[in-house]
């Protein structure tokens, strides 16, 4: 078989890690076949010490062999979280309590205790049993119809942890570096939108009774409607990933989200609004700095061995000596970016200290060491999580086999392992020493401690402005000097974030010493230099993979051929580090629409909209700025970071929430523009009573669902009403008192047609609900469809023959549109 340069066998499965890009693997290896065993992967961690009880490290390393349990997080608001949540523990659990199956006793769902509201669940039976124990088939529809409309979201217990310890606010500005699929972005998402249904509510109320106007002079419209004011910018390498991002977070429906398309280490400075100097003097950009970083990055994933047997295979040492220079670049950079006093979270699914104490010691020193950047003991946060404290020393071993213990014996031996190996993998030559103590705060989870996947978490805190010396000097740190994770200057300004469409070298090419002012603005710049060094150890390859593996809907694995074809959380695949964005970029323009818009003003007229609703925070996404078939809304500084950095070739994917869609209407009463779902939430308390129905009956939510098109003389507790609104697009609110607990607040898009109505939900979201509400299996029908057809046929002759005109159906002028998200109104056909 014929060898590439890299000495792979041509066609050869490629090495597995966690770092995404080069989608569409086709590998159909058995994993069966694989042997759990591999003495280099073992021998590497004996040595290294990270478990250096003899009797634990064998538990340690049997677990790694071990099925992994399934485990899921409830997703969206907390409210909304907790009301699914609940349906499991009131309609699963007592039945799933106490089962037995051939004779042994089946062990329940159980909550992760360390996990905040009981929000996160494991279950560890395997799909023998849930495939032949009703009450665990009955659990496994309910957590695929929940997962495919949003509500649970699969994901590796020890992947929740890191932005659990990151303590997100609404009004941070949050930077998720690495972030594709998207798992952890999304618990971001959530935490900067937390308590925000309980404020808006507050809010609506006060206004409405016209409470609290006078104190809201010059404050943002977020503030004074409640809402989230932080945003969170998820990026990724990887373009094709990036849009993995958008399908994880779509259920969340965050105007508070931009999507970006960068390589980290490269990140660039996003200018904010200019700022008025109050004496005159001269204006001053201002580039967006981040109260959090999550740094979760790619790395070679060997803590993931239990549900990527690959691993057992592919194992080698060159993994992680390969990825230690990217690991350390996104560092850096993320401290750059991060402000004084704000918080960076480094994170990685390997074992192994190279890619973890040796990045994070690396960094530091190369920051300025612990008087401005330190690691937060989180030893007393999360209770309940096991875990083991960071290492301080390690020893480095290059791909050969030779192990070194310190770089001055790396010296000795010089080339080829000066080339392969750098000063600053090595740990603190002082062990006594204040970052050498430091280390030992860095969280490790290993598997033997509760039945999870291995993770690397550490919490960094930025004390004091980074200064980070231009690239070609040698970073003088604490007595040694490192290649590797150097970051070279230049010029700020719109040079600095030139268009870097396939290519990611410095803009300007200018190299220059930093001055104090803009020592933390600056954009890393060329690679070049860095590529050599990126590449003097062995990379490991890139693993092609299927994107749609990430998205298959949740089923209960029972082994791990199953688990890794299923899973869609962590993604473990090495990669070449995206040296430029990898992938095309295609994206429309965001252009935000003038409040004064002949349209919004319609919309704001029919939908009677509260005079505090932000209308300049509308956009749609085509070069003219026109309003066509979309329109979307962001939260205020999301627009203003869109608007800044305009023109200034920056990468956005995404960002902003559906809200209108146009729709061909035949009442001229009605407006065209209809509330999508997925903006209901953002506008909902905002909408005038006019267009608002109440509904109080549970057996009228009912037959709504179930039904695709319900006569308006059917729905006998609000037919009155809806014939007073009129038609178009109205706000359903549901207040069913006895299912308070499951359903939460309710709120839903109703559309009435001059005879019918109809709930405007996804197909897979209404069929969960009436799954979880009414225990409904069989999902919506259209009954008066070919009641309908008949009538219509019937009313068309009758025309024809009276005067030869055709009528078209007034009932299907909801059933042609399709929206841009793929939902079809009402018709699923
Ligand atoms: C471990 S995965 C991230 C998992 C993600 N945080 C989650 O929780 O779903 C690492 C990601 O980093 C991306 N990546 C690799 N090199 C990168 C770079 N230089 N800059 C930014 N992203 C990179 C990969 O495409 C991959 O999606």
């Amino acid at each position: 078989m014929s060898r590439t340069k890299k000495g792979k066998r041509a066609g050869e499965k490629k090495q597995r890690g966690r770092g995404g890009g080069n989608n569409g693997n086709n590998d159909r290896t058995d994993y069966s076949s694989i042997a759990k065993e591999n003495e280099k992967f073992q021998g590497y961690y004996v040595k290294q010490g990270i478990v250096p009880d003899e009797e634990e490290f064998k538990k340690f390393w049997q677990s790694l062999k071990d099925t992994l349990p399934t485990t899921w997080r409830f997703t969206g608001s907390k409210g909304h979280a907790i009301s699914v949540r609940n349906t499991l523990q009131t309609h699963h659990i007592p039945s799933l309590t106490n089962t037995t199956f051939e004779g042994a006793s089946i062990p329940a769902p159980t909550p992760l205790s360390w996990y905040p509201d009981q929000l996160a669940w494991q279950l560890t039976v395997g799909k023998q049993v849930i495939r032949r124990s009703p009450p665990f088939k009955h659990l496994q529809a309910f957590l695929v119809s929940e997962t495919s409309s949003g509500n649970i979201s699969r994901q590796e217990a020890v992947s929740m942890i890191p932005p659990l310890l990151m303590d997100v606010e609404p009004h941070h500005m949050v930077l998720d570096m690495c972030a594709a699929p998207g798992s952890k972005t999304a618990q971001l998402i959530e935490a900067i939108h937390s308590g925000e249904e309980e404020r808006v509510a507050e809010a609506a109320k006060r206004l409405a009774g016209g409470e609290g106007s006078a104190d809201i002079d010059g404050e943002t419209p977020e503030k004074i409607m409640g809402k989230t004011t932080g945003v969170v910018i998820a990026n990724d390498a990887d373009y094709k990933r990036s849009h993995l991002l958008i399908h994880q977070t779509k259920r969340l429906n965050s105007p508070n989200l931009i999507v970006t398309n960068y390589d980290a280490t490269l990140y660039p400075s996003l200018r904010l609004p200019t700022k008025q100097d109050p004496n005159g003097g001269k204006a001053m950009q201002e580039y967006l700095k981040f109260d959090r970083i999550l740094c979760d990055v790619p790395c070679s994933g060997d803590g993931t061995v239990r549900k990527n047997p690959l691993i057992w295979r592919d194992w080698n040492v060159g993994n992680g000596n390969g990825l230690w220079s990217t690991q350390a670049r996104i560092l850096v950079r993320g401290l750059q970016l991060l402000k004084v006093g704000g918080r960076l979270v480094y994170s990685t699914c390997s074992l192994n200290p190279i890619e973890n104490e040796s990045v994070v010691h690396a960094a530091i020193e190369r920051c300025g060491g612990p008087s401005v950047v330190e690691i937060v003991d989180v030893s007393d946060r999360l209770p309940g999580l096991v875990r083991r404290q960071g290492m301080k020393n390690w020893k480095v071993m290059d791909k050969d086999g030779t192990w070194f213990e310190k770089w001055e014996d790396v010296v000795e031996k010089g080339e080829p392992y000066t080339d392969r190996l750098t000063r600053g993998m090595f740990p603190p030559a002082d062990q006594d020493s204040e970052i050498a103590n430091m280390l030992n705060r860095a969280v490790r989870v290993y598997p033997h401690l509760q039945d999870t996947g291995g993770f690397f978490i550490t919490v960094l805190q930025k004390k004091g402005a980074v200064k980070a010396a231009p690239e070609g000097e040698k970073i003088q740190t604490g007595g040694q000097k490192m290649k590797g994770v150097g970051v070279e200057s230049h010029a700020n300004g719109s040079a600095d974030v030139k268009p870097v469409e396939g290519s990611t070298s410095s803009a300007n090419g200018v190299k220059r010493a930093l001055s104090t002012e803009d020592e933390e603005l600056v954009d890393p710049g060329s690679p070049t230099k860095r590529q050599k060094l990126d590449f003097n150890t062995d990379t490991p390859a890139s693993v092609e993979k299927d994107d749609d593996e990430e998205l298959k809907p949740l089923d209960i694995p029972s082994t791990e051929q199953e688990s890794r074809t299923q899973e869609f959380d962590e993604d473990p695949k090495t990669d070449v580090i995206a040296k430029k964005p990898r992938g095309n970029f295609n994206e429309e323009p965001f252009k935000f629409l003038s409040p004064s818009h002949e349209v919004l003003a319609l919309i704001k007229n029919f939908y009677g909209l509260s005079s505090y609703f932000p209308m300049n925070n509308f956009l749609v996404r085509n070069q003219e700025g026109i309003p066509v078939r979309t329109i979307y809304f962001t939260s205020t500084m999301t627009r203003q970071i869109l608007s800044e950095n305009e023109g200034r070739g920056i990468r956005f994917v995404h960002c902003g929430v559906k809200m209108f869609n146009r729709q061909e209407v035949q009442d001229p009463e009605a407006c065209q523009w209809r509330i999508q779902n997925e903006g209901l939430g953002l506008v909902e308390a905002w909408v005038g009573e006019k267009r608002v129905v109440h509904l109080k009956q549970k057996e009228t939510l009912r037959y709504l669902m179930k039904e695709l098109f319900p006569r308006v003389e059917d729905v006998a507790e609000i037919r009155e009403r809806v014939e007073s609104v009129g038609g178009g697009c109205c706000v359903l609110r549901v207040n069913i008192e006895e299912d308070k607990d499951e359903l939460g607040a309710l709120v839903l898009p109703l559309w009435k047609s001059k005879f019918t109505l109809n709930l405007m939900l996804p197909k897979e979201e209404r069929k969960a609900l009436l799954l979880r509400l009414f225990n409904d299996t069989e999902g919506p029908k259209d009954s008066t469809r070919e009641q309908r057809e008949a009538d219509a046929k019937a009313r068309k002759e009758a025309k024809e023959q009276d005067d030869g005109v055709v009528e078209e159906d007034q009932d299907e002028e909801m059933k042609d549109e399709e929206d841009d998200g793929g939902v079809k109104i009402g018709d699923d056909e």
